[in-house]
């Protein structure tokens, strides 16, 4: 296996002032013995609530932090151990922070990037090239990066990351703040790298639709545990949560009926809200309404992150 986490934990210690000149120390498990393996070549979703220990596991995986327990591996390699040997085999891409220096043209930032780990004239060549077409960075590469849009950065910030070729690319929360058309672009430059290069991939997000679109697989993590490893259906299933079809028509009308699992779930004027089944494709569902009602427009709200794993332990507990 190309990534294999065996019972890994990370215990922070914290210091919290209780009064004066009094201290408490306090541990954090942010991980909690998970375990998980990733083979080569796969894309696999990496989701969350906020504090769940999942930039924790990233920054592990990297070689940033030492496990406090447990054993890891990425590409044979224990990444505390060898940080500087894995860096050349794997990409980072922080949605929140960027690796590119800010004051220089984007170009600058990959030449230095060049020299930094020391990869072959061809090969920058051929991988620059590559990401300056697919990402559209074409007309980008002399503007100084703290000019840059969101969008523009997040692509910038891609590109630099598959200079040296790697192996894995860890990506946290990659589609953050971006408008539609750049989440689309990133989203299928993702998806033709993985099915290109095969380049294993390991996705942190909060936006379901990005797992929905790239990944096959997805890991649930909560306080520190792993909750969930499987296919994203099957996440919506065991959560039994719902998806909603914002429906707007011609004119205000009954609530629309469909059968099935669907049903309206509010109405405001000509608009209404369908809750159906998040597990299930939603074109059936649209087609019987073009085909029945006099439909102006619609669009898809995927439930939050939150929301479906608070479902999840509500279900357990209830069986
Ligand atoms: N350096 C640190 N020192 C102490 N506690 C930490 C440290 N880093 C993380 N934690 C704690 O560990 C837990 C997990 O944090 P982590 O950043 O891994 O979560 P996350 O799932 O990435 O959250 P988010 O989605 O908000 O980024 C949290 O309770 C956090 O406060």
């Amino acid at each position: 296996m190309f990534i294999e986490v065996d019972g890994v934990e990370k215990v922070f210690e914290v210091r919290r002032r209780t009064g004066f000149l009094k201290r408490e120390r306090r541990q954090v498990r942010a991980v909690d013995s998970i375990s998980f393996t990733v083979a080569r070549g796969e894309m696999v979703g990496y989701i969350g609530p906020n504090g769940a220990g999942k930039s924790t596991t990233i920054k592990m995986l990297t070689g940033i932090l030492t496990p406090s327990g447990g054993r890891l591996r990425v590409a044979g390699i224990d990444p505390s151990r060898e940080r500087r040997r894995l860096a050349h085999r794997i990409g980072v891409v922080f949605g929140q922070r960027t690796t590119l220096w800010w004051d220089l043209p984007l170009i600058d930032s990959y030449r230095l990037m060049h020299r930094m780990y020391r990869i072959p004239d061809g090969r920058y060549r051929e991988n620059l090239d590559r990401c300056v077409e697919l990402l559209e960075l074409g007309g980008l590469l002399d503007v100084p990066v703290r000019q840059l849009s969101l969008g523009q950065r997040m692509r910038g910030d891609i590109a630099a990351a598959l200079l040296h070729d790697p192996e894995v690319l860890y990506l946290d929360e990659p589609t953050i703040g971006l408008d539609v058309i750049s989440k689309a672009k990133v989203r299928e430059f993702l998806r033709e790298l993985n099915h290109d290069r095969g380049t294993t991939v390991l996705l942190t997000t909060h936006d379901l639709q990005d797992i929905e679109q790239l990944c096959s697989r997805v890991m649930v993590i909560d306080h520190g545990r792993m909750v969930y490893d499987g296919p994203l259906a099957g996440l919506h299933e065991a959560g039994g949560s719902e998806r909603i079809l914002v429906v707007d028509l011609e004119r205000e009308l009954p609530p629309i009926e469909v059968g099935g699992a669907a049903r309206v779930v509010r109405t405001e004027g000509p608009r209404q809200w369908l809750a159906f089944p998040a597990g299930e494709p939603a074109a059936g569902l649209v087609s019987q309404i073009a085909a029945d009602y006099p439909l102006v427009d619609l669009s898809v709200r995927e439930p939050d992150i939150e929301a479906v794993i608070a479902r999840m332990y509500a279900d357990k507990a209830s069986a």
